[in-house]
């Protein structure tokens, strides 16, 4: 069951600060904006040559074809799963597939998913700030049916809507989760949050977990912590 570490650090040292806590472990890496922004390409080299397989979070947004010729870049980097917002529409994310099949010319095209709503979006602050007059459970599921329309892979949501949208997009497409805390944790910015145990009750495919791993006092404790309870070996 995957477990991705979202690297949410400033840069390389802090990542091999961080890493060396886990040994030889080959683990799921997030790399967001933060970290690739300072690092570049060469961060993502890096992990993969330590075999890590690594999910490149960069929520790409913007006219087809510049999405387009940004994920054909991207492909090139041999990262395992890239993203879209759904928001940027079909016609995007039908874009964003065509860059990934070119730039990878052959070679095992990377995962395509889309960011239905963020998992620090409320519906309040949904309808109220952004005027989304719609709830929240609905508009996560539009986004998720357009993303399959589009052929991408699957989505990022919260788990609590992993149920429905298996029901409406089908048991296949994937479900990225983050929002994950522990029962003891502070949610930070987050707003739509499970524990590891519900997040596998309700079936996410994959959850990330960043804070209440990165940021522990020990944090290869707080992996296996984290890890056991997601796959059930521990309440
Ligand atoms: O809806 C989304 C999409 C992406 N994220 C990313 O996941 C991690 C979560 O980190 P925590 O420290 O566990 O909160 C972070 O990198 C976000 O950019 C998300 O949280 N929600």
């Amino acid at each position: 069951m995957p477990l991705i570490v979202a690297l949410d650090f400033p840069n390389k040292q802090e990542v091999e600060r961080f890493l060396y806590h886990f040994g030889e472990e080959r683990l799921y890496v997030k790399v967001g904006m933060e970290l690739f922004y300072k690092e570049g390409p060469s961060i993502i080299a890096d992990l993969k040559e330590k075999g890590h397989d690594v999910f490149l979070d960069l929520k790409l947004h913007d006219i087809p074809n510049t999405v387009k010729s940004a994920m054909r870049s991207l492909a090139d980097l041999g990262v395992d799963m890239v993203n879209v917002h759904a928001a940027g529409g079909i016609a995007m994310m039908k874009a964003a597939l065509e860059g990934l099949q070119e730039g990878t010319q052959g070679k095992k095209r990377p995962l395509c998913i889309a960011v239905t709503q963020l998992t620090s979006t409320s519906e309040e602050m949904m309808n109220r700030e952004l005027w989304i007059e719609k709830s929240l459970i609905d508009t996560v599921s539009h986004y998720a049916k357009l993303a399959k329309e589009s052929g991408l892979d699957g989505v990022v949501c919260s788990t609590l809507e992993v149920p429905m949208l298996k029901e409406h997009c089908g048991q296949d497409f994937v479900t990225v989760t983050p929002g994950i805390r522990m029962l003891s944790d502070d949610t930070q910015d987050q707003v739509r949050v499970a524990t590891p145990a519900r997040a596998r009750e309700l079936g996410s495919d994959y959850i990330v977990v960043g804070r209440s791993i990165t940021k522990a006092e020990y944090p290869y404790q707080a992996y296996q912590m984290v890890k056991q309870e997601w796959e059930g070996q521990r309440v």
